[in-house]
């Protein structure tokens, strides 16, 4: 991988290495746009098979964050940084105050926050070096309620879309994977009066889920086909591709897995073509950061979930932006967070800085 030329074509910031031999760290920072403010993302905890493998996933992360972050509308730009190690058995104190040390260094260009195989002890434990730290036990915590509270709000906005009215009431709503967030869309749903269908791999979750709120559980491998109106993904990446989509028997795609789409332009496309309207991924979860970065200016709860739930309107735009010009829904959210980057860009200010 050619690192300068890859950072060049997708318009990336910085990247930053940093290692603690005593404590085993190996993290890479990759702050990718900054135009809308400090550079906020999760650090993820991994075991990556290569560094260069390392390097790859948070270039790419940031990069998705900086479009997750504009199209929430949020005053912060793009970063994500990861971590080389193995999240059940490398971690320690020194460790995660070594990186916060080196997130300290940038003196706020990079915000951090959880991401995969990161706790919220470990972000308490980042925060004994670094103010540059977001999701801490004592501010907004665990940000899978807040995730699932926005991907509920644009569930409702895409039903309104399809079928003229935002109610879930009667409708039967496919979810497929029962983690974090799963467990707390599905609490939402059944609040609601929808009927839910339900898959995971673990059936202690399944059970959990079913008897709670009365869901029909079936096989992993069948919830693509279900009579169900929406299909909400709430597990993997990839999810919609060519062996899946002819499988859907649904109007509607609507969940908070990440990078749904196995190719963006190709699925998205085939949904498009089939009459399933898919709410862009990430302006459907990016609740989650919208609660973690209201700690930038101390936390205030309430103001964090009215910013949440502005996420209906923002995949309503979505859907707005996709029939104007023709297009999906994803390459929609993709004009919709370059449009406000880019106008934001052009603002002039009046100030001189000596
Ligand atoms: N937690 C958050 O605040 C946010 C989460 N997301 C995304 O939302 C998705 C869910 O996140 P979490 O609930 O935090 O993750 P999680 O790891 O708690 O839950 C994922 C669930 O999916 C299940 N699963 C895995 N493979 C499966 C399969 N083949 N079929 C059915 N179920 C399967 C797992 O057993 C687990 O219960 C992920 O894609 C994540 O990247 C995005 C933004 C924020
Ligand atoms: O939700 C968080 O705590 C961090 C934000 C983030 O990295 C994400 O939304 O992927």
């Amino acid at each position: 991988m050619n690192i300068f030329e890859y950072m060049n074509n997708n318009e990336h910031e910085q990247l930053v290495l940093c290692q603690d031999e005593k404590s085993g760290l190996k993290a890479i920072i990759a702050i990718h746009d900054t135009t809308l403010g400090p550079a906020l993302g999760g650090t993820r905890m991994w075991t990556y098979n290569s560094e260069e493998e390392a390097i790859e996933d948070a270039l790419r992360l940031s990069r998705g964050m900086t479009y997750k972050n504009a199209a929430a509308g949020l005053n912060i730009g793009g970063g994500k940084a990861v971590i080389m190690g193995d999240p059940n058995s490398d971690k320690s104190e020194e460790m995660w105050r070594a990186y916060g040390r080196f997130v300290q260094s940038l003196n706020g260009r990079y915000i951090t926050a959880q991401d995969v195989g990161v706790k919220v002890d470990d972000i308490d434990n980042i925060n004994l070096e670094t103010e540059h730290v977001a999701g801490l036990q004592s501010k907004s915590g665990d940000p899978s309620p807040a995730t699932a509270y926005g991907v509920y709000s644009g569930v409702k906005a895409v039903a309104e879309q399809v079928w003229g009215d935002s109610s879930l009431s009667g409708k039967t709503v496919a979810v497929q994977g029962l983690g974090s967030v799963g467990q707390y869309l599905c609490g939402h749903l059944h609040e609601e009066g929808a009927n839910i269908i339900v898959t995971d791999i673990y059936q202690e979750t399944i059970d959990k889920v079913v008897s709670q709120y009365g869901a029909k559980a079936v096989e992993p491998d069948e919830i693509y086909e279900q009579e169900a109106d929406i299909f909400a993904p709430c597990a993997l990446g990839a999810i919609l591709n060519d062996e899946t989509i002819p499988k859907l028997k649904v109007k509607a795609v609507a969940g908070a897995a990440n990078n749904q789409l196995k190719d963006e332009k190709v699925h998205g496309e085939e949904l498009k073509k089939r009459g399933i309207a898919h709410a862009p991924d990430y302006v459907l979860n990016a609740g989650g950061v919208m609660n973690v970065s209201e700690e930038i200016s101390g936390y205030d709860k309430d103001k964090a979930y009215r910013k949440i739930a502005t996420i209906y309107d923002r995949i309503k735009k979505c859907f707005e932006i996709a029939k104007r010009d023709d297009i999906t829904t994803h390459e929609a959210a993709n004009r919709m967070a370059e449009e406000r980057i880019e106008a934001i860009k052009n603002v002039k200010t009046s100030y001189v800085r000596y």
